[in-house]
This record gives structure tokens, C-alpha cells and sequence, in this order.
């Protein structure tokens, strides 16, 4: 009856021990718990845990209970060592000891330290393997068969604790490496729609984000009958501050313009983009008037006042805005936003640093110009010039001499446009000097692919504005140009029109004079259509003259064009120049120009300007193989 209710108690106890070790955090609280739990069981002085591991040899001792836990953990022993609890993993079977003998108790490390003269040690199992092993000690009085059942009980229990745990650790660390996985994703996620939607720059909506909310406040202020604004804004002169301070500062200088429009446009409603370079654009949902939108204009016109201060600059920048306002001046989104473009045109015209509301007639024709303006000043950013060459031929020897540069856009909407509609605006607005040094680099670099592509080499001719040599460093861009394409200079002739020559004061001569020491050489253009002056013939270092083709044009039956023509090359021949007629476009032509004695000509009859790989095969044979100019030579 003791027995029994000794067997019941104990099986109580291990119930309760069960739960708790269920309960422990982390493994080290598990063993220890384990082992005080099989010393309440089987009453025990003490108790310890070992972990086996067969496939390595060895076995720990990992934990034990009471105060002999720091002594005893992470004894190791091998399998071989002959101890009690070795023994048992080896065996797989419990082991009860009445009395612990020296020699026992000289193989065991765990004996050593402990003092206990009976033990019982029981296998734990888990997948049909000894993977640990529960011993229990006391000191002089011997384990039973009640004791043994229940430790063996203990420790088929405690296997499945320490299976759960283990099954309970893997989940937790396959929760962690989702919840990683997740977080990642979400991220990646939170990235690509920051790239979609965000401008990387500023981290204003761009306008992708912009056109989606213009269409849900539009959605809005039609269900609730108010207006609504769109303003569009430019920097002042913007291309000025990047192209001389350099687009690092040019970059800081749009994140603070960035920043300040956000300061004032705060209000529920209204969004700040950028729409591209130095373009935003703003809407403002939540007027109730026109004259709210004034506000924030010249609010923000206002604060453009205050400087910006970028790495160490003071930079004063003015912004000029168009407003346009639904319902009014458009029902659509891409309406309105054009037309604050408009707005923002008319702005620009009245002097800059202030801002317009669309009015239908900005909308005319005046504004096509605006418009072109407009794209002229993006394109160049876009890549959309490209340059047409056409030769120059020697029609004595039937060679080609040179090739003129000429500029073409390739407009998006408009596809070629000639220069006569470009070049005069360009030359207006100033955007001729950095269009003028593309082309220049480019015709550089063309040369230079031609004669390394083993062509005879022959003369690169680039037109020259006349701002090109009043604003910018001509010398310093003709310079870099020649380096970067690794040209030779002679290679290189500028053609400049009579007007510049005449209008030219000391230092365009200088700069002249620079260039030609530097082996460059000149050319005037549409000779003989300015007021001609020996003068200026005899001042500045003119290497060739082209014979206007207005001369040309009727050689062959106006007798005074022949005798400009005539007296232009004798004149060309007394100051030693090279003379080109240019606009050849019959043989006639050709054979009025050759009996004057000129040798060099350009013309529909020998080429229309084209595209640079259309030359490859005329260059890379004799000349006179190409078209048939070959035969008129
Ligand atoms: N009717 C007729 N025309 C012929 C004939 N042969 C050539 N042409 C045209 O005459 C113009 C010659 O160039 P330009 O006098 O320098 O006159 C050029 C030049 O002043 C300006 N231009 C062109 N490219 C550039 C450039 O890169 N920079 C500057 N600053 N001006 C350029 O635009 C002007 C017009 O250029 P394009 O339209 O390319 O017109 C070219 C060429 O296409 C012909 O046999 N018959």
C-alpha cells in the first residue's frame, strides 16, 4: 500500500513537473528544471542531466540540480570513459547502483565532485536514439523499482518536453526568417513605389503621383462645385547657376527650392511635384477663390526672395508661375496643367520673377512660339539635335575637303526641323551657346571617328553664332572640344558670317587671333551678302570665303552675280584665301564657277546634307565613285 502511494505521489509530482518544464524559456532552465524535478520524484539528494551524443563519442554533463549545477555543467566525457552515465548511453538501459564503488567512481567526473555513494540512471530517448540521461543520487539509501519506473517515466516524458522545445525553437526561428522575409519584401515594396511615385531627387511626388491626385481632387471639386488650381513654376535662369557652379550645387539648390514650396503650400490639399529639371507643379484643392491661388503665388514669389544657401553659396533664384484654374481654364487635368504652362510662358515674358493666370489668348499662335521655346530649351537635355554633314569638294582634284556641320532637330511631335526655324530663337534666348558647343564637340568627335576609321582626313566646318563669341569662352570650349576628340586643329574651321566680322570689336579679334595660333581656321560665310570690307579682310586671320549661294543661284544668266562672283574669287586669290561657292546646284553651275577659277564648292549637286554614317561609303573609296560628280569634275 506504501508503495503504491508512493508510485501515485510520484507520478503526481511528475505531472506537475511536466507542466513546468513545458512552461521554461530556454534550454539551460529546461536541464536544470529537469534535473530538480527528477530529485523531487525519486527523492534524491541531487540529480543531474547528460546529453549524449553518440555519433561524436562524447557525452556532457549539462546540468544538474541544486547547487551542484555550476560545478558539474560542461563536464565532458567520452563514451569509452567507463562511467555511470556513460555506461547507460551506451547501453540504453537504466542502471541502479546500491553502492558506487571507487573504481566507479574514479571513471566518472561527475563523481568526482559529487560525494553520493547510490545512484539510478535512466536513458532518454528520443527518434529511437539515446540522446541523454537522467541520474539521480543519493547518499546511503539505495533506489528501488518504484523509483526506477518512475524516473523512466520521468524521462520518456522529458524527451517529448525537449522534442517540443526543439520543434517550438524551429518554428520560432522560421517566424523570425518570415517576419525577416516580410519586412524585407515590404520593403522593397515601400522602394519601388518611392521610385514609381517620388521624385529621387526631391522626394516630391513626381508627376506620375501628381496626375493621380490632380484626377481625385479634380473628382472632388466637380462633386462639390469648387475650383481648383494647377500652377506651374520654372526656375529664373536656373541653367546659368548649373552650368556655372555645376549640377552638384545645381542638384542642392532644387532640393531647398524643393523644401521651400513645400513651406508654402502646407495646407490639406495641396501638392507639391516636380515635374522634371528645374519644373514644379502645385495643385491646390481646397480654394474657394481665384484669389486664395494669388496668395499662394505670391507667397511663394515672396519667399524666393530670401536667398538659398547652398554648400556654402548665397543663391538668389526667382521663380515665374502660371495658374490655371478648373473649371474655367480647363475641365481635364492635362488641360489645366498645359495652360498653366502658358500662364507660366507669359510670365517669363513679362520680365520673370512673377506669375500670370491663363487667359485664352495665351493660347494662340504667339504661344506656338513660346511652346517651341519651350521644347527648343528641353531638348537638348533630350538628346533630340543631331547633326547633318555635307562635303565640301575640291572639283579640280574630285576630292572632298570638308564637311559642314549642320544642325537638325528632331522634334518629338513636329520630327525634322530645319534650322532657319531654330537657330534664330536660339540665338534669341541664349540657348545657342551650350546648343552651339554640342555641336562643336560632336563635329569634333565625328572628324576624329572618320580619321580613325582610316578616311583620308579632311576639314570639320561648324557654324559660329554671334553670341557664341560674345558670351561663354569660345577659346576654352573650341579648346576642350579639340582635346576631348583628339583632333588636330587644323582639322577644324569655323564659319562665321560677315555680320560677326563686322560687328566683332578687340576682343572677338583677340579670340581670333588665339585661335588661329592655336591652328584652328576661319571661314566667312555668305560672303559678299554684308557690307564687305577689305578692312576687316585685312585685320582678322580669315583663312577661306564662301560665296553666298544667293550669288550662285542665277550665275548662269545674271551677268552681275557673275561678276561678284568673279570679282570675289580674284579678290580671295590677291589675299591668298580659299574660296567655296556654296548652293551648287547645276552643272551649269559647276562649269560658270570653274571657268572663274573656283575650285571648291558645296551644293545639292554633289550632296544634301546628311546624316554622318550615310557618308561611309563615299569616304572610304575615291571620292569621284560617289553619285556622279565624278564626271562634272
Ligand atoms: N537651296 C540650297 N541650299 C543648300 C544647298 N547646299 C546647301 N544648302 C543649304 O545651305 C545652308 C548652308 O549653311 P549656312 O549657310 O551655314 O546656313 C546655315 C547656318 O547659318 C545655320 N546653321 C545650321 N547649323 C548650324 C549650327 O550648328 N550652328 C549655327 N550657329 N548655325 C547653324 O542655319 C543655316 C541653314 O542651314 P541649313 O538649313 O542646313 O541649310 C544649309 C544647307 O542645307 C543647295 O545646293 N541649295
Amino acid at each position: 500500500m506504501a508503495n503504491l502511494k508512493r508510485y501515485n505521489d510520484g507520478l503526481f509530482k511528475l505531472d506537475l513537473w511536466i507542466r513546468r518544464l513545458l512552461a521554461m524559456g530556454d534550454w539551460e532552465l529546461l536541464h536544470t528544471a529537469l534535473c530538480d524535478g527528477a530529485c523531487e520524484i525519486v527523492r534524491a539528494e541531487t540529480a543531474a542531466f547528460t546529453s549524449v551524443d553518440l555519433p561524436g563519442g562524447t557525452i556532457t554533463y549539462t546540468a544538474a540540480s541544486g547547487g551542484w549545477n555550476p560545478m558539474v555543467s560542461g563536464m565532458t566525457e567520452p563514451l569509452t570513459s567507463g562511467s555511470l552515465c556513460a555506461s547507460v548511453a551506451v547501453c540504453g538501459t537504466p542502471l541502479r547502483l546500491d553502492r558506487i564503488d571507487s573504481p566507479r567512481r574514479e571513471n566518472c567526473e561527475l563523481l568526482k565532485v559529487m560525494e553520493m555513494d547510490t545512484a539510478l540512471l535512466v536513458p532518454v530517448f528520443e527518434d529511437g536514439r539515446v540522446t541523454g540521461c537522467i541520474s539521480a543520487y543519493r547518499l546511503g539509501h539505495p533506489f528501488d523499482q518504484i523509483d526506477e519506473q518512475l524516473l523512466q517515466q520521468y524521462a520518456h516524458s522529458a524527451s517529448m518536453v525537449m522534442r517540443n522545445f526543439r520543434l517550438m525553437e524551429d518554428l520560432r526561428r522560421h517566424a523570425a526568417m518570415l517576419e525577416e522575409e516580410i519586412a524585407e519584401r515590404s520593403r522593397a515594396e515601400e522602394t519601388i513605389r518611392q521610385m514609381a511615385y517620388y521624385d529621387a531627387l526631391t522626394g516630391l511626388p513626381n508627376r506620375r503621383l501628381f496626375n493621380d491626385r490632380l484626377q481625385q481632387s479634380l473628382a472632388m471639386a466637380q462633386r462639390q462645385e469648387r475650383p481648383l488650381a494647377v500652377m506651374f513654376l520654372d526656375l529664373d535662369r536656373f541653367k546659368v547657376i548649373n552650368d556655372t557652379l555645376g549640377h552638384t550645387i545645381g542638384d542642392q539648390l532644387l532640393m531647398a527650392v524643393a523644401r521651400r514650396l513645400r513651406e508654402c503650400c502646407r495646407r490639406e490639399g495641396d501638392t507639391v511635384a516636380r515635374q522634371g529639371g528645374d519644373e514644379f507643379i502645385i495643385t491646390l484643392s481646397l480654394v474657394s477663390e481665384a484669389k486664395d491661388a494669388v496668395t499662394v503665388a505670391q507667397k511663394i514669389i515672396e519667399g524666393f526672395h530670401r536667398p538659398f544657401s547652398v554648400d556654402g553659396h548665397e543663391l538668389f533664384v526667382t521663380t515665374s508661375i502660371g495658374i490655371s484654374f478648373f473649371p474655367h481654364d480647363g475641365q481635364t487635368g492635362d488641360a489645366l496643367v498645359k495652360n498653366a504652362d502658358f500662364a507660366m510662358y507669359r510670365a517669363k515674358e513679362q520680365g520673370r520673377n512673377n506669375f500670370q493666370l491663363y487667359a485664352p489668348e495665351m493660347n494662340s499662335r504667339a504661344f506656338d512660339r513660346l511652346a517651341l521655346e519651350n521644347s527648343l530649351r528641353k531638348a537638348l537635355d533630350r538628346e533630340e539635335f543631331i547633326l547633318y554633314y555635307q562635303p565640301k569638294v575640291n572639283v579640280e582634284h574630285c576630292q572632298i575637303t570638308c564637311m559642314e556641320a549642320l544642325v537638325r532637330w528632331q522634334h518629338p511631335e513636329q520630327g525634322i526641323v530645319p534650322p532657319s526655324r531654330f537657330i534664330p530663337l536660339a540665338e534669341e534666348t541664349g540657348l545657342i551657346v551650350p546648343l552651339g558647343e554640342w555641336v562643336l564637340r560632336t563635329a569634333c568627335r565625328q572628324n576624329r571617328l572618320w580619321q580613325d576609321a582610316g578616311y583620308p582626313p579632311m576639314q570639320i566646318a561648324v557654324n559660329l553664332s554671334p553670341r557664341q563669341l560674345k558670351q561663354g569662352d569660345l577659346v576654352a570650349t573650341v579648346r576642350s572640344a579639340l582635346d576631348e576628340s583628339g583632333l588636330d586643329p587644323r582639322w577644324l574651321i569655323l564659319e562665321v558670317t560677315e555680320g560677326i566680322m563686322m560687328e566683332s570689336d578687340e576682343g572677338t579679334l583677340a579670340t581670333f587671333r588665339i585661335l588661329e595660333r592655336m591652328g584652328v581656321q576661319i571661314a566667312i560665310d555668305d560672303f559678299g551678302t554684308g557690307y564687305s570690307s577689305l578692312h576687316y579682310l585685312k585685320k582678322f586671320p580669315v583663312h577661306a570665303l564662301k560665296i553666298d549661294r544667293s550669288f550662285v543661284r542665277d550665275i548662269t544668266s545674271n551677268s552681275d552675280d557673275e561678276a561678284i562672283a568673279s570679282a570675289v574669287i580674284t579678290m580671295a586669290k590677291g589675299l591668298n584665301l580659299r574660296v567655296v561657292a556654296e548652293g551648287v546646284e547645276t552643272v551649269e553651275q559647276l562649269e560658270v564657277l570653274r571657268a572663274l577659277d573656283c575650285r571648291y564648292m558645296q551644293g545639292h549637286l554633289f550632296s544634301k546634307p546628311a546624316p554622318a554614317e550615310q557618308f561611309a561609303p563615299l569616304l572610304g573609296s575615291a571620292a569621284g565613285a560617289y553619285l556622279n560628280f565624278g564626271t562634272w569634275c
